[in-house]
């Protein structure tokens, strides 16, 4: 084969070489490669090894004559296309001339040859063979094209197919005939398959001049297959007969989306609504409410002390907790309710139906009943308390934050009445709530501004009416709000954590005051200082106690930890443990408030303790209470057997006084002796008998 830009090859074919040389020196104008053989045989060598555009042959050699050779080349692949143009000394016989355009030529020369006429004759051939030649390149070309196009669209995935402007399949590549489950030629009474969009059929785009191709996300749905989704792009044919389809199953694609949707709204652990699950279903139950001018209750429910829970006994059993908390929390729920875990042990609750406060009341009884039976697990009975706050649609908010926010508020109230009870909400709380974020925004400036200041009550004897020790109590000089009690202000130190750093100031400045007495008033004077509940979970405790009585050189026996007797109940194995890790550095343990709802006598003989502090409460029903006293004397019977020392407190008559006294309880503190004083009075009464205000 040779290119248009190469020459062409003429392979001139005579036995005499003279006639060779004279047909050689005629063709040979520069504009073509001349080849001069003087055999047939030799020609066909020629002609196998290469490229030749015209072979010019002599019909009669020996051997093998001309008429043979065009024969022979007419039976190869390689040179049946060649033209041959016969060269003969016998121009006037018919029959040879026949046998030889019969075996492939083309033409004849008659010799003498004509230069001319020889000149036009070649020029002719070769100019065909070369039209021919390039046709080919073409159609090979084209041929190849195709065979890549046709490659590309049995290979790609992408359904590719057309349809005629019927709407009638009338190609698909193989991916389409897979996606789409057809085989043409379709049946031709078959029904034809629905295109739809979300509303409705699709709407094939316009033919025509202006057609652009567009892509959409489709239905289909035929005979043989149900509705599935497909991604399509859809080009109308430039012809105006219908369009071309290229698409894609996003059956797979849509069902991870799905997946993925319903992951991201739940909670993996308890498998409720996750927080972004629970406010799309009240944004949606919230619309329809409107609507319909209907109510809605919101539930917003928070686990007590789930956080000790998780410090004590480690998160995989406060994760356990929290599974079957959920699971109580669902069975105490209508099916309809929605239920969310929108924090750590935060959950809420969404009712649309039936939702008169009386009704929600009923449920919110029902979740708290459901709670006072412990959880068993890993080998621990724990007790999830909780705390609900209820806010109503329209009444306490319009939207989801508004009614969180509400029902948050209740429920803090509720936590604040005592927890395991429930709040609906009112607009005075949010009133309380604000008051309290400002106490709580001045209370991070308060210790650095000096507004925290100890007072001291004593701790009088019976025997003798002295001092035998002090309570250190702490006090709060708001600089707008005056006084703030610490029963208001100490919780919010826990819940901001700022505590921590307020608690060992306090241990410090009673420790120090208490040292300063050692001249004023007496070496033994004991100072007690209340542990707030995380300062006794916290590890550090004891080698910060440690550290400060080296610090301040106080005896550890002069120093005396008050811890509630809610707190010491909340964990007894571990406050057993904190008690005596105390006790064995030498510090008095103190159990404060007892009397306040637990009276945990029976758990009063396996804790190590020193003190007893009966709370005033208690105290203050004992001149009414015939069986108060009874239970007094009973409780200060058996905390000296158990070699306890009993203080009293909120004594605030000589009644009660008396009373106590000759029950055998040996300290008595409150009102009845002193309110809690400032260091210089507590060191101006020093070891005189204390004179009763209320004699
Ligand atoms: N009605 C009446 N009340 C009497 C009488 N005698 C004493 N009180 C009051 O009873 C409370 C006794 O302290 P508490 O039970 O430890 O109860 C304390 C304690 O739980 C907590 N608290 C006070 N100071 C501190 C502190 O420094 N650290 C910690 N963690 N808590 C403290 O705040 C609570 C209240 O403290 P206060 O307001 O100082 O109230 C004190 C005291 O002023 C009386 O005869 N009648």
């Amino acid at each position: 084969m040779y290119t248009e830009t190469s020459q062409p090859t003429v392979l001139l074919v005579d036995d005499k070489p003279s006639n060779l040389v004279a047909l050689e020196a005629l063709l040979d104008d520069g504009s073509r490669n001349i080849i001069a053989v003087t055999s047939g045989k030799e020609a066909l060598r020629v002609l196998i090894k290469q490229p030749v555009a015209l072979v010019l042959l002599d019909v009669q050699m020996p051997e093998l004559d001309g008429i043979e050779v065009a024969r022979l080349m007419r039976l190869n692949r390689r040179t049946r296309d060649i033209p041959v143009l016969m060269i003969t000394a016998y121009g006037d016989d018919i029959n040879q001339m026949l046998r030889g355009l019969q075996a492939g030529a083309i033409d004849y020369l008659c010799k003498p040859i004509t230069s001319k006429i020889l000149e036009a004759k070649v020029n002719n051939l070769l100019g065909s063979r070369q039209r021919q030649m390039d046709r080919e390149v073409a159609h090979n070309e084209a041929n190849k094209a195709k065979a890549f196009l046709v490659e590309i669209l049995n290979t790609t995935g992408e359904g590719i197919a057309v349809l005629d402007s019927g709407l009638h399949l009338i190609y698909t590549n193989p991916a389409a005939a897979e996606i789409l489950s057809v085989h043409l030629p379709a049946e031709p009474n078959g029904s034809l398959p629905f295109w739809c969009e979300t509303g409705g059929l699709y709407d094939f785009p316009q033919t025509g001049t202006s057609a652009r191709t567009l892509t959409h996300e489709v239905w289909y749905e035929s005979d043989s297959n149900p509705a599935f989704p497909l991604q399509l792009s859809c080009s109308p044919l430039s012809t105006n007969q219908g369009w071309v389809l290229a698409f894609q199953d996003i059956s797979r694609i849509k069902q991870l989306q799905a997946t993925l949707k319903r992951i991201a709204i739940t909670d993996a652990l308890t498998g409720l609504l996750n927080r972004a699950g629970f406010f799309q279903a009240v944004a949606a139950a919230l619309s329809k409410a409107q609507r319909w001018n209907k109510p809605l209750a919101l539930m917003y429910l928070d686990l007590d002390h789930f956080k000790d829970v998780n410090d004590t006994h480690g998160h995989p059993v406060g994760d356990k907790l929290l599974t079957a908390f959920c699971k109580r929390l669902t069975t105490s729920m209508r099916e309809y309710d929605v239920i969310g875990r929108i924090g750590g042990d935060e959950f809420a609750v969404l009712l649309e139906e039936d939702v008169s406060e009386e009704q929600v009341s009923t449920i919110a009884e029902k979740i708290l009943k459901a709670q006072t039976k412990p959880y068993l697990i890993d080998g621990h009975s724990l007790v999830a308390g909780v705390s609900i706050g209820i806010a109503y649609y329209p009444d306490d908010g319009a939207n989801t934050d508004q009614l969180l926010q509400a029902a948050d508020v209740a429920m803090y109230q509720a936590k604040q009445d005592g927890r395991m009870s429930f709040r609906h909400h009112s607009p005075e709380m949010n009133a309380r709530v604000r008051a309290r974020n400002l106490l709580m925004e001045s209370l991070y400036q308060a210790m650095e501004q000096n507004q925290f200041e100890l007072l001291y009550q004593p701790q009088v004897g019976v025997a003798d009416n002295c001092i035998h020790g002090v309570e250190a109590l702490l006090r709060w000089h708001h600089p707008d709000a005056g006084m703030v009690s610490p029963t208001v202000f100490i919780p919010l130190l826990e819940e901001s954590g700022l505590i921590v750093k307020v608690s060992s100031w306090i241990l410090k400045a009673a420790c120090k005051q208490r040292m300063l007495w050692n001249q004023s008033v007496s070496e033994n004077l004991t100072i007690a200082v209340n542990l707030s509940a995380k300062q006794f979970s916290d590890e550090l405790l004891i080698h910060q106690v440690e550290q400060l009585l080296d610090e301040t050189g106080l005896p550890a026996h002069c120093l005396e930890l008050e811890v509630t007797e809610s707190t010491i109940i909340q964990n007894i194995a571990t406050s057993q443990n904190v008690l005596k890790r105390l006790r064995s550095i030498g510090v008095k343990m103190a159990m404060d408030d007892f009397g306040t709802g637990y009276s945990s006598l029976a758990y009063l003989k396996q804790l190590p303790l020193d003190v007893l502090k009966i709370d005033r409460l208690f105290v203050a029903n004992l001149q009414q209470d015939e069986r108060d006293r009874a239970i007094a004397r009973a409780i200060i019977g058996l905390a000296h057997e158990l070699g306890l020392t009993v203080i009293a407190e909120g004594v605030e008559s000589k009644e009660q006084y008396e009373l106590l006294a000759n029950m055998g309880c040996e300290l008595i503190q409150g009102f009845y002796f002193s309110k809690p004083i400032s260091s210089l009075e507590i060191q101006n009464i020093g070891l005189k008998r204390i004179i009763p205000q209320h004699p």
